[in-house]
């Protein structure tokens, strides 16, 4: 048959498409060669004849080498053994000097080694050899009589040039990304700072599937010299930026303008990095590409999602986001100025006053701090000031609806993107008068983690004539925020919304960690 007989003459076309205009392999120098697109047609009438047999005998060998591992050992030894001697043959080429001896050179390559000469002998496929080549193509070209000869060389050499031409550009574009890849890792492992290294490498669209591999890699080198440190840390680097990729493919599959980063592990908040979306969400336990996400979307409705997130719940969400990118939907206009809000919780003492003044002028916070209010509501002499004062000097809680409104105003009063509410909410009560009067939640909750004693050290040593700051009121205060704080720090981690902050230390230690936090978020 015509077509098989081609075939069987066809230079071998597996591997890059551009193979399919190689001309010849080894030992087909000399050889007329047609390029022959090779189909399988449909044969109603049989006329190509029964098909060839052969698949059995290969299925059946390859199932005799599953069971036979010793067939598969010897297997893979040949394999080795063929590729050891390839690389002999290679390095026993003599490369020549000359565009001349170079063209020589390629058109006795075999087509499986293309690639790897191209990118062993890069450096010399430059323009002058193609110039080189294409002189030598005008002078059979424009020869007044051509020979067979010279019409089989015209063949080679324009197959080749073709090959040689497509071969640099793939080979270039590859190098191009590996270095980049190379670059962009390294600066990703070098960071003492990962996380903002990473969310600047979002922005700039820099994270790709060759920083994946690139990491693939040298995390298995870690492995096999037992680096288990190293490992663990890359491990860790590598989760972040799948969790990206798939973010942004998930994001792209929507139509989204904007691509939506969680960050961390242990859920940071992310307002959308295109407030159009008016979507903020958080993500408690990010770990998506293994589909176990648990979240909470808050929109215009006030619909709040939580759920775990598997591949047959994700539904909502997905809808959501559609429904909020394609309607322009959302809150309705309602959330979409509204600012970034963080509460600051912590027991009296534990320093969140100090921290916030400086998240505050660092990162551009309007600090509005609950009892700062509450101590200016008794000093202007209003209906309420007495009435407050004898709260704050029980060490109880003032009622919520009267906190909350002094919160609301001043926050109609700034406006500053991201406001830091200091001490607040100091009960479960306080939070919910919170959500119902403002419509709103935090997007993100710090808590200061500080024991007792260094509280009270602090408290005593505070000296700013607060009529609360003396042994029987502090005691009492810490009771309150045992029995009714924790209760709203535990609600709001259940809502992956908490990062708890060490509050041990001096001042500026706290800060350094704050610092990273604040670093490391979008608002
Ligand atoms: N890390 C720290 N180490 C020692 N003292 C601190 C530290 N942070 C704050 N302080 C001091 O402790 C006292 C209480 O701090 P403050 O920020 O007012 O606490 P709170 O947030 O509970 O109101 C202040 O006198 C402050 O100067
Ligand atoms: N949400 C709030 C915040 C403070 N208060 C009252 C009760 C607190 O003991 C005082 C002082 O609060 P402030 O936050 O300034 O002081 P500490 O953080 O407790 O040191 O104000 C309140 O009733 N409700």
């Amino acid at each position: 048959m015509a077509w098989q007989d081609n075939a069987a003459t066809q230079p071998n076309r597996c591997g890059m498409a551009w193979q399919a205009f190689w001309p010849r392999q080894c030992g087909w120098r000399g050889q007329k060669v047609y390029v022959v697109e090779i189909f399988f047609p449909k044969d109603p009438e049989g006329v190509l004849g029964p098909p060839q047999g052969g698949h059995i005998a290969r299925l059946e060998f390859r199932r005799r080498l599953d069971r036979d591992s010793d067939a598969r050992e010897a297997f893979q030894r040949q394999v080795r053994e063929e590729q050891e001697r390839r690389r002999q043959e290679r390095e026993a080429r003599v490369i020549p000097d000359t565009d001349a001896g170079l063209v020589e050179f390629f058109l006795d390559t075999e087509a499986r080694e293309i690639e790897v000469e191209i990118a062993r002998l890069r450096p010399r496929l430059n323009q002058p050899f193609f110039d080189y080549i294409q002189r030598e193509l005008a002078q059979i070209k424009f020869a007044i009589t051509r020979t067979a000869e010279m019409e089989d060389r015209l063949i080679e050499l324009e197959a080749m040039q073709k090959v040689l031409l497509e071969g640099v550009e793939a080979y270039d574009k590859l190098q191009n990304d590996l270095v980049t890849a190379k670059e962009r890792l390294t600066k990703i492992l070098q960071s003492s700072d990962k996380k903002s290294t990473l969310l600047e490498m979002v922005e700039r669209n820099e994270l790709n599937m060759s920083i994946l591999t690139l990491l693939d890699e040298n995390i298995a080198s870690a492995r096999t010299s037992n680096q288990e440190e190293a490992v663990a840390f890359m491990e860790n680097v590598r989760t972040s930026i799948l969790k990206y990729i798939t973010w942004k493919k998930m994001a792209s599959q929507l139509n989204c303008e904007s691509v939506i980063y969680a960050t961390g592990v242990s859920s940071t908040v992310m307002a959308s990095q295109k407030r159009e979306l008016r979507l903020w969400f958080t993500v408690a336990v990010c770990d998506l590409y293994e589909c176990g996400i648990s979240y909470s979307v808050r929109c215009d409705d006030a619909c709040c999602y939580r759920s775990c997130f598997s591949n047959k719940v994700c539904l909502p969400f997905v809808a959501l986001l559609v429904r909020l990118n394609t309607e322009g939907g959302g809150d309705g206009g309602a959330n979409s100025c509204r600012p970034f809000i963080a509460f600051v919780l912590g027991g009296p003492g534990s320093g969140k006053g100090t921290q916030c003044a400086r998240i505050a002028s660092d990162f551009g916070f309007a600090h509005l701090s609950a009892g700062d209010l509450l101590r200016h509501e008794i000093s202007s002499g209003s209906d309420k000031g007495q009435m407050i004062l004898d709260i704050i000097k029980e060490g109880r809680i003032v009622p919520s609806e009267i906190t909350v409104e002094l919160i609301r105003k001043a926050m109609e009063t700034t406006d500053a993107k991201r406001v830091l509410i200091d001490g607040f909410p100091r009960c479960e009560e306080n939070r919910i008068a919170f959500e119902r009067i403002t419509g709103t939640e935090p997007d993100l909750v710090i808590f200061f983690d500080c024991p007792e004693d260094e509280m009270v050290k602090r408290l005593l040593g505070r000296n700013q004539g607060r009529v609360d700051d003396n042994i029987e009121t502090i005691k009492k205060r810490l009771k309150v925020f045992d029995n009714l704080n924790i209760p709203v720090v535990d609600y709001y981690s259940s809502r992956g919304k908490v990062h708890k902050i060490d509050a041990t230390g001096t001042e500026e230690e706290i800060f350094g960690a704050v610092r990273n936090l604040f670093a490391s978020l979008r608002f």
